[in-house]
């Protein structure tokens, strides 16, 4: 385990890998908002705070190659959520630490790893997770490589809800009150419509 005083060392993941069924089936990350695709935006805010940025998609993989980022889809089939794609980047990352967000968060906060990455060390904890206004938001989170291990058996045993697998780790919730707008998400176009006529 690395010391407060080491530099942490942290790959980013964007999770791109969803159905979008609620946006009528479309691959979120590419649709546009404000002019560039949604995973355009995630690269852009979350790719500086981390030191190797990976991208989890599991269709249309060329189109998501064209951001820089290497790419890779989930192990299981059948799109059985986000925690396949967390499980499929804790065999990807090149480093001990591997930070997530979705793709369809826009304006996600630009210090959610240094802030997350606080709360892990400050409660020694396995993972890390931000909630907003009393309110989990699971798909953020920085969670320790080793846990690879016990995520796969999760899944394999049909677990599926990210809260309750982190339930079972030694877990950090890490508050953004103060920023809790940076995590709203887009999962229907009139939301998109919405999000995109208010900037
Ligand atoms: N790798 C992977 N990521 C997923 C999967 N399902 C959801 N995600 C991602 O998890 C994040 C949150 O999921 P949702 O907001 O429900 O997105 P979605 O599942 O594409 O949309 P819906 O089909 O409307 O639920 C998004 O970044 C999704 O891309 C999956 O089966 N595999
Ligand atoms: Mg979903």
């Amino acid at each position: 385990m690395s010391s407060p005083m080491e530099p942490a060392r942290i790959t980013g993941v964007i999770l791109a890998g969803g159905r979008g069924q609620r946006m009528g089936g479309v691959d979120k990350g590419l649709v546009d908002f404000r002019g560039r695709p949604l995973a355009a935006w995630a690269v852009e805010r979350f790719g500086p705070q981390v030191d190797e940025l990976l991208i989890n998609a599991n269709r249309n993989a060329r189109r998501y190659a064209a951001f820089g980022p290497p790419v890779f889809g989930d192990d299981l089939e059948d799109f059985p959520g986000p925690l396949a794609g967390l499980h499929a980047a804790l065999g990807h990352a090149a480093h001990p630490l591997v930070a997530t967000v979705p793709c369809d968060s826009p304006l996600l906060p630009l210090d959610l790893v240094a802030r997350l990455l606080a709360g892990l060390r400050e409660h020694d904890a396995e993972v890390a997770v931000a909630r907003a206004l009393g309110r989990g938001q699971p798909v953020f989170c920085l969670c320790r490589r080793e846990l690879r291990a016990s995520l796969g058996a999760y899944l394999a045993g049909g677990g599926r809800a990210m809260e309750r697998w982190f339930a079972a780790q030694r877990v950090a919730w890490v508050d953004f009150d103060d920023c809790a707008e940076g995590f709203h998400n887009l999962n229907t176009a009139a939301e998109l419509d919405e999000a995109a006529r208010a900037g």
